[in-house]
């Protein structure tokens, strides 16, 4: 790393990514039978988003890709307890399934707020799923439907998952403190 980069420590690397989006679409595989929308929660479920439709892909199920951009965090490490709706959806999701797919699950706003827009927009049934799930996120019925992995409880980074915009291109998921 250069200089100017901090320390980030490696929490999953590549291949240990790529396993478990693999074990997640092999899990999620005979749920998402029918009418399914997949959303993308922009920006940090990206990398996550294109490697599981992939994953659905080669066991054959194919869910028409949307996204929907929302913000809370934007520049500072904590949620701003707001979450914004910069863009929304492109196409109806009257009576389809949904699978919203995000980065990190870390105080659930974020998902809470997607998985009541949807259900407001007409959803038959709304189904979460994370990459990472951190250990103090919210349990019982307010949990992420799926996840691959609990993460430490430091702030995340890398396959998605930026600081003020930085290093989302990273292929593996770090940790800074
Ligand atoms: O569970 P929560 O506390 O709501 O945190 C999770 C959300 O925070 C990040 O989004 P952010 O607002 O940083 O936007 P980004 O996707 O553009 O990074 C991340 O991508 C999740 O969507
Ligand atoms: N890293 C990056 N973005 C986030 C995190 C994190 O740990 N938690 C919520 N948004």
């Amino acid at each position: 790393m250069s200089q100017n980069t901090p320390e980030i420590d490696i929490v999953l690397n590549e291949d240990e990514l790529m396993a478990m989006v693999d074990q997640l679409a092999e899990t999620l595989a005979p749920r998402l039978q029918g009418e399914w929308t997949a959303i993308n929660i922009l920006i940090g479920a990206t990398p996550f988003t294109s490697d599981l439709m992939k994953a659905l892909a080669r066991r054959n199920i194919h869910p028409v890709l949307d996204a929907l951009w929302l913000e809370s965090y934007r520049d500072a490490r904590e949620s701003s307890g707001r979450v914004n709706v910069r863009a929304d959806i492109t196409r109806p999701v009257t009576g389809r399934g949904v699978l919203l797919i995000d980065d990190v699950f870390d105080t659930g706003r974020t998902l809470a707020f997607a998985r009541q827009h949807l259900m407001t927009k007409g959803a038959r049934e709304v189904i979460t799923v994370a990459l990472a799930r951190k250990p103090s996120a919210p349990a019982g019925p307010e949990n992420v439907d799926y996840y691959a992995f609990e993460a430490p409880e430091r702030f995340l980074v890398g396959y998605g998952m930026d600081d003020r915009g930085l290093y989302r291109g990273l292929p593996f998921v770090g940790a800074l403190d």
